[in-house]
């Protein structure tokens, strides 16, 4: 090997070892592509024109030559190291994810339901499974408490940056901060503050079911008005207005771009080195520009006009105004207003259609709770909340189809963690797919049957309570589950207390949730049944 090609193999190597081995890389992407672009185009410059004396001396070529080996013994070193040498080099998994995280992102391409792939890797591999170089899934029923609970010292991975250079309650990685900001949402979502929610989801509990009465007796997806009634009741509580998408039966702006976003998360959240590219490149981001200038107006216009009675972004509008107005403080704000729909309508639309699916698709269920239903002096949430067998059903749904169904990732801390008796390094990117985890029969038992029964008379079909967080839990668990509980009680009672429903002919069970994509959120795309007034 010539001097040149030994310079470019030892400077890729070191460059491996000593930089990009340690620490997180993703937001510096760009940066390190647009370097190494600069000094290659630099080095070529200086072989093709013969600037100096000494690069003269090293004949034709060179800076090409040192430029491939450099990249060339880049990419040998980390495949060697990820293959052979890696701190996971002991936990089991397909090769290829040991070597790079395109692996995974394969995974998601194939159906979007990396949920289901995950499944298998653990039925192939066992409790622990590298899904990627510096990845493990787990679904040791100790690791939930373990990576979650209210004592784990995990913090949020690199996941996380999705959003950047926004950083919303969710995507706040500073244990410290999230802390603080999680206070004020928490406000916002105190059960006051709760109750005082209650006339808004009942107004569009009642748009929703009004569109539906349009359709009796015809054929409808269901999932479509699910998602309009979620949206509708976040764009009041984050925009102080709602998209009237129920009244108006048309997909807004904001819908279609949300949808679009978290396919792309879906497919590339595993290479969120990617998307600092999407963000910065011209062409490749008008779509992300368009989207956050609009979102910028829809702030602007809220800021102007505070509700009578304060919705969840009062509150997040009251901190910010109190702090110094920094621009991240500003872009902070846009971002919980962001998440407000993000986190608020895809989950909970996502939740009404599996229990509208399983209600369909099970006439003495529905039949039982319609008679529970009819027993009530009327609809409002603290009779609801009496309902045993509705919360059941609520519970069956999120346990078989998780709303956030492969889980969150979490890192651990430099000392590492022990889970199930087996150590995890430091710096390891981990989760529990809580889909698999649900049906776990270590955790339930009959796991695969919907069940709701299990949450109430027969108690002794959950094995282990704890392993079941559809919200999280701990520090990071949902802030909005009461208020999502709400929603979901009311909807389901005000749907099921004046209309039958069954699934459209030629529309079953099995078929539905064959369709079913992960896109971090559950999707249910299409649930095809029909309404009718109850005799
Ligand atoms: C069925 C409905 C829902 C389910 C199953 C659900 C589930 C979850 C889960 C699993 C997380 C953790 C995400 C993570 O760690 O990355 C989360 C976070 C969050 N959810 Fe929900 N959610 C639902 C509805 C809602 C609603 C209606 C709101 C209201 C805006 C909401 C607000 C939030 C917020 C603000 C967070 C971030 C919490 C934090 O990081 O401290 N969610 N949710």
């Amino acid at each position: 090997m010539g001097t040149v090609s030994l310079i470019g193999a030892l400077t890729g190597i070191a460059t491996h070892i000593l930089l990009y081995r340690v620490g997180e890389w993703d937001l510096a992407a760009p940066s390190i592509v647009s370097t190494y672009i600069i000094l290659s185009i630099t080095l070529l410059t200086l072989d093709w024109t013969n600037s100096f004396t000494i690069t003269t001396s090293l004949g034709p070529g060179w800076a090409k030559q040192l430029v491939l080996t450099h990249i060339t013994a880049v990419y040998t070193s980390m495949i060697l190291y990820r293959a052979f040498f890696h701190r996971l080099r002991q936990f089991p998994g397909p090769f290829l994810a040991r070597i790079s995280n395109f692996y995974a992102t394969y995974l998601s391409a194939k159906r979007l339901q990396l949920f289901e792939e995950t499944e298998r890797l653990h039925k192939v591999h066992g409790d622990y499974v590298r899904l990627g170089p510096t990845e493990l899934s787990i679904i040791n029923p100790e690791a939930v408490v373990a990576l979650y609970g209210p004592q784990s010292q995990l913090a949020k991975g690199p996941w996380y940056h999705v959003i950047h250079p926004r950083v919303s309650l969710q995507t706040e990685r500073d244990k410290k901060e999230h802390a603080r900001r999680r206070k004020v949402w928490d406000q916002g979502f105190s059960s006051k503050a709760i109750r005082t929610y209650e006339p808004r989801i009942t107004k569009y509990t009642t748009q929703l079911t009004s569109a539906i009465s349009q359709t009796l007796d015809t054929e409808i997806n269901v999932s479509k008005y699910f998602n309009y009634y979620s949206f509708d009741v976040m764009g009041d509580m984050a925009f102080g207005k709602s998209f009237d998408m129920l009244l108006n039966g048309e997909d807004t702006y904001f819908l279609t771009s949300l949808h679009a976003d978290m396919t792309s998360i879906g497919l590339f959240g595993h290479l969120t080195w990617l998307f600092p590219f999407f963000k910065g490149i011209p062409g490749l981001n008008w779509q992300y520009k368009r989207f956050w200038e609009f979102l910028d107006g829809l702030v602007g216009g809220r800021v102007m006009n505070e509700p009578a009675v304060p919705d969840v972004f009062s509150w997040l509008l009251r901190d910010y105004n109190d702090r110094p107005k920094t621009a991240q403080a500003q872009l902070n704000l846009h971002g919980d207003s962001y998440l407000i729909v993000v986190a608020g309508s895809d989950t909970t639309a996502a939740t009404l259609s599996i229990i509208f699916l399983y209600l369909a698709a099970n006439p003495p269920l529905a039949k039982q709770l319609q008679s529970l239903l009819d027993s009530l002096p009327d609809l409002s949430h603290k009779n609801l909340i009496e309902v045993d067998l509705l919360d059941g059903i609520i519970n069956e749904a999120l346990r078989l189809h998780p709303a956030v169904p492969s889980g969150t990732q979490r890192v651990t801390p430099p000392e590492g963690v022990t889970v199930g008796g087996v150590h995890i390094p430091g710096g390891v990117i981990v989760q529990c797919p809580v889909y698999s985890v649900f049906r776990d029969e270590r955790n339930f038992e009959k796991p695969t049957e919907f069940l709701p029964t299990r949450w109430t008379t027969e108690q002794h079909l959950v094995k282990n309570k704890a392993v079941f967080i559809p919200f999280n839990a701990g520090p990071y668990s949902c802030a909005g589950k009461q208020l999502a509980l709400m929603e979901l009680r009311c909807v389901t009672a005000g749907l099921m207390k004046q209309f039958d429903v069954t699934l459209a002919e030629g529309t079953s069970l099995e078929e539905v949730l064959g369709k079913l994509r992960d896109t971090f959120t559950l999707v249910v795309p299409e649930l095809e049944v029909v309404f009718r007034r109850r005799g």
